[in-house]
């Protein structure tokens, strides 16, 4: 990558440049990329991403028009602690690794990995920083919008295909119109398989997948049906929006910091609206080492521990490093609060 390819202005090209050579890595600091891009970590990831599959060329995407669309798509996700461009661009950057698992060489076409990539930059844009519960509760304006139902994450989708519609910064103008039916419909159904509340049902598929994984002699899995490949397609995004727990130790602190900061201004709103205050949201009685291990005991392990069967053995190191940074907060557990610990 040279410094004129960067698509962005910055004061450390040689820096970013040096950063974003890990663009294909599990350990590429986001953080980093958020400091050396001027605040620009969705543009500049996104954009090395379409550069390295090379999608422009592909699909005769204009690089201003990429550019362009981008840049606004960073500007539409809200100054949040956690759902801001940085998530979305570390959940773009997870996505764009978890495509090159060698028993998923040459599965998806180049549609299909150009819709998981713009689905991942997208998956969060506009987060208010409060959960879907939240909305509901206060009966706000997304919730009558969306009837309740995975409100974010339409929310997210509309916002994300809107910008689209400007000349200028449709970057699918090139697609044809059956092309183009394809992307949004897989886009539409990896976004609303990052609710949370579609967690349980997407495991229990994912497990039979596993039960009766079909492989190729050199052990590539074969997925003969859209529901099968876009069921793979949903558990890989929904694992990179669940990735942080499987990052290098320092780099997933840095994420816990964040969420438990926009939890807990979630809860300082339930409590001056006289709500309940939900759980891990109120900042007063915070165990934040006890709910990262309740999030990967019962979330985040089961889950992983499953992808990692499915793409045998590429995904044994993220593994790895999830366990470990379990078994360190097991033994670092932080005094209760108050005099009685147990
Ligand atoms: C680094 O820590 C976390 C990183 C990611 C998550 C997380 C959970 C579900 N998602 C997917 C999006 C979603 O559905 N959400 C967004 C979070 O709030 C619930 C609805 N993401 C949770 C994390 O920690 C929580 C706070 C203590 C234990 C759990
Ligand atoms: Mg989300
Ligand atoms: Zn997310």
């Amino acid at each position: 990558l040279k410094v004129s390819e960067l698509g962005i202005e910055t004061q450390y090209p040689q820096e970013l440049v040096d950063v974003l050579s890990r663009i294909n890595d599990w350990g590429l600091d986001t953080f980093k990329v958020e400091e050396l891009s001027d605040q620009r970590p969705l543009t500049a990831i996104t954009y090395r991403i379409f550069q390295e599959r090379d999608l422009c060329r592909i699909y005769s995407i204009d690089q201003s028009t990429l550019l362009k669309y981008l840049l606004m798509l960073e500007d539409h996700y809200q100054q949040v602690p956690y759902h801001n461009k940085a998530h979305g661009a570390d959940v773009c950057q997870s996505m764009h690794v978890l495509l090159n698992a060698s028993a998923l060489d040459g599965v998806f076409t180049d549609l299909e990995v150009m819709s998981a990539i713009f689905a991942s930059a997208v998956h969060d844009v506009d987060h208010p920083g409060v959960t879907n519960q939240f909305l509901i509760n206060t009966n706000s304006d997304l919730a009558i919008m969306y009837n309740d139902e995975s409100v974010l994450e339409n929310h997210h989708l509309a916002v994300a295909f809107k910008l689209l519609q400007s000349q200028e910064r449709n970057i699918f103008a090139n697609l044809t119109t059956k092309q183009m039916k394809t992307l949004r419909k897989m886009v539409i159904d990896m976004v609303l398989a990052t609710d949370m509340s579609k967690h349980m049902q997407l495991l229990a598929d994912l497990k039979t997948m596993v039960e009766s994984k079909k492989v190729t002699g050199n052990n590539i899995i074969m997925l003969e049906t859209y529901d099968d490949r876009i069921q793979v397609l949903q558990n890989m995004i929904h694992c990179a929006d669940l990735s942080n727990p499987t990052k290098p130790l320092d780099i997933y602190m840095r994420w816990i910091d964040r969420i438990m900061e926009e939890f807990w201004r979630q809860g300082d709103k339930e409590r001056d609206l006289r709500l309940e205050i939900s759980p891990m949201c109120d900042r007063r009685v915070a165990s934040v080492e006890k709910s990262q291990i309740g999030f990967i005991e019962f979330i985040v392990h089961p889950l992983w521990e499953t992808w990692a069967d499915l793409v045998y053995p590429d995904a044994n190191n993220i593994l790895e490093t999830l366990e470990q940074n379990r078994d360190w907060y097991q033994s670092h557990i932080e005094p209760e609060n108050g005099a009685f610990s147990s």
